[in-house]
């Protein structure tokens, strides 16, 4: 059985003194890893506090982008080595709000999928249609090309250890989710896509979050459907109270 992976993306929020109050709230609140994942994507300064807070806890902490090179003229990008030595464990890649608002492509997200490898990073990769894809029934080839070009040169190995992040576009932060059918339609499809790819056994391993609006309220039955092994959680993940209950509905016995 492929282990859920409850994932808060706090994406540009919280004050330093928040982000140290919401960990200590949680940390010792979190059902074990060996039950489900819980992983708090944090922005970067508060990344190093929140590792040091979480050391001997069941919560591992993840960055929310990256740039693919080690070091180098980059003003104002932040590396892979960087990260792993501060002991993240988690990217979120390819996220919509950097693919839209930061010009970030296909290519780069492949480029950051494989520097995340080669630094024993678990990436996190979005995908996700527009609403007007969406209604042009574009969504299924779409999705194909993004994790086609995103998992471009990776081993079937370490395809079954990615976790790719289904995020359709129309559902993030509007209230509007998709519906569990819907979402698993999807999230079936990337495993299908996954199997043509890289073979069966990457398929049944790799790990397919949804994301999009998801909150305590709905969360159980999206995580019941076939294909979908956790959430990418975005507002509801910045209270510790309901990010708790998030992490308690991946658990399993
Ligand atoms: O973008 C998201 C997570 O990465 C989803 O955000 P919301 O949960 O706020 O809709």
């Amino acid at each position: 059985m492929r282990k859920q992976v409850i994932a808060g993306n706090w994406k540009m929020n919280k004050t330093h003194k928040e982000a140290e109050s919401f960990i200590n709230e949680v940390k010792g609140k979190v059902p074990s890893k060996e039950n489900v994942e819980s992983v708090v994507c944090a922005p970067f300064p508060f990344l190093q506090k929140l590792v040091e807070e979480t050391k001997d806890s069941d919560v591992e902490i993840g960055a929310q982008n990256m740039y693919f090179e080690e070091n180098g003229a980059f003003t104002g990008e932040v590396s892979p080595v960087m990260l792993k030595e501060l002991g993240v464990t988690y990217v979120v890649l390819g996220h919509s709000e950097r693919r839209d608002v930061f010009g970030e492509t296909d290519e780069t997200v492949n480029k950051k999928v494989h520097a995340a490898f080669d630094h024993d990073l678990t990436p996190i990769v979005c995908v996700g249609e527009s609403l007007e894809q969406r209604e042009s029934d574009e969504t299924m080839n779409h999705i194909e090309s993004q994790i086609t070009k995103a998992v471009e040169g990776l081993t079937d190995d370490q395809v079954k250890q990615l976790i790719i992040a289904y995020e359709p576009i129309w559902a993030i932060g509007t209230g509007r989710t998709a519906s569990s059918e819907q979402a698993n339609e999807v999230c079936t499809h990337i495993r299908k896509v996954v199997g043509k790819l890289s073979g069966d056994e990457a398929a049944e391993a790799v790990r397919i979050q949804y994301g999009g609006s998801v909150k305590p309220a709905n969360v159980d039955e999206l995580l019941s459907q076939s294909d979908i092994d956790g959430a990418l959680v975005g507002g509801a993940s910045l209270e510790a109270d309901s990010f708790l209950k998030l992490v308690e509905a991946g658990k399993h016995e």
